[in-house]
């Protein structure tokens, strides 16, 4: 079996006595489509925030590709290959949809500085590539903040595909997305995803969305990881029914 593409070994971290990381151990292989579950609290978004360098953990580790990553700057992770979307979309919410892409490219080939022109054509053409393929292309010329959440959603991760990424943390992509729309975005997602060949990692709440769209689902509990498996399996499980499902 090949190496997994990230793994972390025995995370702690603790912060004001409360343990939102208390031993964590998971991995991700290449390809897959993992989805975190648990409660409110229970330490599901601190993972992240230890995957991409946000915090750091005063015990254990995490690698990427075998590597340690554990102690990089959040930018050093992210062009190892490890981008982030937000629970809340991170855009310039008064500026068109295509100049929050453009700035992404810009800013991670390093060229852009405020007094050049923003709107280039190699930027244009990588900025209406990525819009395309979450079939955003007709909202390009938008401005940000008029658009609804879901679409919001689409373009913040469209932009953390801008970094090349091999693996996607998504932190509860479906969030503030209606019931109805909510499928509609995790296909357009997820087969966008799937299309590039990119690696994703996703936290949510509904427990639909993680039928249909997780290969496999791992199932926090006050800062350790209490289940895992497929979710057939593991969102049947009574000890995950009482302690998730029941309350999500
Ligand atoms: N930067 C921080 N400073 C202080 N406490 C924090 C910080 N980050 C997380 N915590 C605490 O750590 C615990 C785990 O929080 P975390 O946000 O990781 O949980 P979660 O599972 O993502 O919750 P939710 O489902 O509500 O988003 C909580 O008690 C939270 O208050």
């Amino acid at each position: 079996m090949s190496a997994p593409l990230l793994k972390a070994e025995n995370l702690q971290v603790s912060f004001h006595g409360v343990k939102a990381a208390d031993g964590v151990n998971m991995e991700i292989a290449e390809g897959e489509f993992l989805a975190i579950i648990g409660p409110n609290g229970s330490g599901k978004t601190t993972f992240l925030n230890l995957c991409t360098g946000y915090i750091r953990p005063v015990a254990g580790e995490v690698y990427l590709d075998g590597r340690p990553i554990t102690r990089l700057a959040p930018r050093t992770i992210a062009r190892r290959g490890i981008a982030r979307a937000f629970q809340i979309p991170q855009l310039f919410s008064d500026q068109r949809v295509i100049d929050n892409l453009m700035l992404s490219i810009a800013a991670r080939s390093g060229l852009w500085d405020a007094l050049r022109p923003l709107d280039r054509p190699q930027w244009r053409d990588e900025a209406m590539a990525l819009l395309e393929m979450f079939n955003l292309a007709s909202c390009a010329e938008d401005i940000a903040m008029t658009l609804p959440e879901g679409r919001r959603k689409l373009i913040d991760i469209a932009i953390a595909m801008a970094l090349k990424p091999r693996l996607v943390l998504l932190d509860e992509p479906t969030s503030g997305v209606s019931a109805i729309e909510r499928f509609g975005l995790m296909e357009t997602l997820m087969g966008a995803l799937k299309k590039a060949g990119v690696t994703a990692l996703f936290v949510e709440h509904d427990m639909d969305v993680v039928a249909r769209y997780a290969d496999r689902v791992v199932v926090w509990e006050r800062g350790h990881v209490m289940a895992e498996g497929k979710p057939d399996v593991v969102l049947n499980d009574p000890r995950v029914i009482e302690n998730v499902v029941g309350v999500a």
